[in-house]
């Protein structure tokens, strides 16, 4: 055989390669989109290492074993990064007053290429007003409405982004759901001591009123917290371990 009539071998049997692939990517789309409802990694080193052995027991001449291994990992490596590509999720941040979902959240964005949003900030900017005066003057019904509203809005107009939210975002039902169904949330613990020692009460109107309400507070929404996120992870050393640790626990992210 000539060297363009081998070519033309390896023509056909490229056609049948990519054929076959992309039914290949079809099947793996199917599974990141269970992966993505259900939250589920996109790296599973057992279901892995069940498909090398599957696919290496085909090999008839075990002199090309290690390139069919080699051949089968670089197949499995392009299914990561396709169903990376196809998992995409805000990553809402919940937790008491002052466990850092703003500083963590702003950092976490940073190192994802992620653009950020926190709930407070847009709401002050919706309002004109500070997050103190719309409690005091409109009632934290309104307040609450208007978490949902801006949740809404990143959900149905933004790129997946990380989101911080205020201590009490998860008082809404409906607000919880929002941020379940279109996004993975993290709930960022940190120990109420070091709550105290960093916070500026004075700008944080539902703590204001003293030390002892905050305790009150991280007493009744703890279980709240724990109940809708996906997530829990403890902030308690630098920002840069929290956003670590959010990074591991994240399911679309290849690792
Ligand atoms: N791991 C940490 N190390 C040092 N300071 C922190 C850490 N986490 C949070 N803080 C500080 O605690 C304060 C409250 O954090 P913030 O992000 O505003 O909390 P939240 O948005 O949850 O209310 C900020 O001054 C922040 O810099
Ligand atoms: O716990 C709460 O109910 C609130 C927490 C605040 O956000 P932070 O958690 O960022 O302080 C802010 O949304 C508002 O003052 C209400
Ligand atoms: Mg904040």
């Amino acid at each position: 055989m000539n060297l363009e009539e081998t070519r033309k071998q390896i023509d056909e049997l490229d056609q049948v390669l990519v054929e076959t692939f992309e039914k290949r990517l079809a099947a793996v789309l199917n599974i990141a989109k269970i992966k993505e409802a259900e939250n589920i990694k996109i790296y599973d080193p057992e279901r892995e290492t069940k498909v090398l052995e599957k696919g290496l027991a085909y090999v008839n001449d075990p002199s090309l074993r290690d390139y069919v291994k080699h051949f089968l990992n670089d197949v499995m490596a392009v299914s990561r990064s396709y169903q990376k590509d196809h998992i995409q999720q805000h990553i809402f941040l919940v937790g008491m007053p002052g466990a850092g979902k703003t500083t963590v959240g702003k950092a976490l964005a940073q190192r994802q290429d992620m653009d950020f949003y926190d709930v407070d900030a847009l709401i002050q900017e919706k309002t004109g007003k500070s997050i103190q005066n719309v409690i005091i003057y409109e009632g934290e019904e309104a307040f609450r409405e208007l978490e949902y509203e801006v949740i809404s809005d990143i959900v149905t107009n933004k790129k997946p982004s990380v989101v911080a939210t205020g201590g009490g975002t998860v008082l809404s039902e409906k607000t919880v759901k929002l941020m379940r169904d279109s996004g993975f949330v993290v709930f960022i613990h940190r120990d109420v001591t070091r709550i105290l020692d960093d916070l500026d009460m004075e700008i944080r109107p539902l703590l204001k009123e003293s030390i002892e309400y905050i305790f009150r507070l991280y007493e009744e929404r703890y279980p709240l917290y724990e109940k809708v996120c996906h997530v829990k992870i403890q902030n308690a050393s630098s920002i840069g371990d929290a956003v670590n640790e959010i990074i591991d626990a994240l399911p679309n992210v290849e690792r």
